[in-house]
């Protein structure tokens, strides 16, 4: 039962090391030919993943057709790019275990990345690991816990897999709460990130994560998610994490529009394109998911931060 990791970015390389420490048939695969001869001949990926070292057993390559003969396929690229990803590899891809590694919701179809698994390749057994892990943290092997969600029948085989003896996984077979609580904390973050790069404080950031936490669980709730798996390590886990880590990319990118200073425009900041996603899903719903709103509403440049801020505080009062 070998593994392929598909998208050699940051968490990718992670989780390729990390299982390739503890196994020999791991393949990460990457489309950049010249970026997978450079790795090959360095073993690290020193475009992403700087200073973490490749296992001996650990196989790069940038065939796809070879990769995609392993059983367990991992989905590693950024959520805005795999449905397209899935259309133009679906033959190779059918019939797999497929597990998607990305967090967020696809701006064009409104579906998470599960659902974009399950729509596009429907003999896939279409899973998702998510939850609270910075990559370079999984690649130094340091103690990190996870969700796993898909069909009950090939859960427990795959938790077993795909955990070693740093990265421990729990299962679920609630892959919507799973996948949301993953992409909607991004957005979160993006506004905490806003909150204290704008200078309104950590009682303020405290105040965006605990009501982003309630529209999070109205809109997941009303997509069918169950709370426990929102009250777990893919929602509220993930959503502490990445809201009050400055090496949170969403967090950073949220920070540097509220202290207005540049960001790199080649991180991967998933929240961004999500919000809109997201804000677009919530109003066909009917859910109230004023934060959310503001983060799209800004990134559109609707609204400045502090104009965003003094909208959400100057809302009508109600119960908690
Ligand atoms: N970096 C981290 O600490 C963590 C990242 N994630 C999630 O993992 C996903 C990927 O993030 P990172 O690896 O950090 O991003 P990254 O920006 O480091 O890497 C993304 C990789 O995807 C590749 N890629 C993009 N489009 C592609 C395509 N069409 N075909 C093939 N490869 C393609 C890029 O070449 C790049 O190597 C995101 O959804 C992120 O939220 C989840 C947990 C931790
Ligand atoms: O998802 C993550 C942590 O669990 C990584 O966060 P960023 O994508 O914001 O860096």
């Amino acid at each position: 039962m070998s593994i392929s990791v598909l998208g050699a970015g940051a968490f990718g390389t992670a989780l390729a090391i990390t299982l390739s420490n503890a196994r020999t048939d791991v393949t990460l695969w990457a489309r950049d030919e010249v970026a997978v001869k450079t790795m090959q001949t360095t073993r690290m990926n020193a475009a992403r993943l700087p200073k973490a070292r490749f296992p001996k057993t650990l196989t790069v390559s940038s065939d796809l057709e070879a990769a995609c003969q392993a059983e367990t396929i991992l989905l590693v690229i950024p959520t805005q790019k795999l449905a397209a990803f899935l259309h133009s590899h679906a033959t190779l891809l059918d019939v797999k275990t497929l597990v998607a590694c990305c967090k967020g919701v696809d701006l064009a179809t409104g579906l998470g990345p599960v659902q974009t698994i399950a729509s596009t390749i429907p003999s896939a057994q279409a899973c998702i690991l998510t939850g609270p892990s910075f990559a370079v943290d999984i690649a130094a092997g340091l103690p990190t816990a996870l969700t796993l969600a898909g069909p009950k029948n090939c859960l427990e085989p795959l938790q077993e897999m795909l955990s070693t003896p740093a990265l421990r996984l729990y299962w679920t077979t609630d892959t919507v709460g799973a996948e949301l609580g993953g992409a909607l904390k991004n957005v979160i973050a993006i506004a905490s990130g806003a909150a204290i790069g704008a200078g309104f404080g950590e009682s303020a950031r405290a105040a965006v994560m605990t009501r982003g936490y309630a529209e999070i669980q109205r809109l997941a709730i009303a997509l069918g998610a169950k709370p426990k798996t929102l009250a777990g390590l893919s929602g509220f886990g993930d959503l502490a994490l990445t809201c009050t880590s400055a090496r949170s990319r969403n967090f950073s990118f949220g920070f540097a529009l509220g202290a207005k200073t540049e960001f790199d425009s080649g991180l991967t900041v998933e929240g961004a394109k999500t919000a809109e996603a997201v804000s677009n899903l919530a109003k066909k719903h009917g859910i109230d998911m004023p934060i959310t709103n503001a983060v799209a509403a800004i990134l559109a440049q609707r609204l400045t931060v502090s104009q965003a801020m003094e909208a959400l505080i100057a809302r009508p009062l109600k119960e908690e």
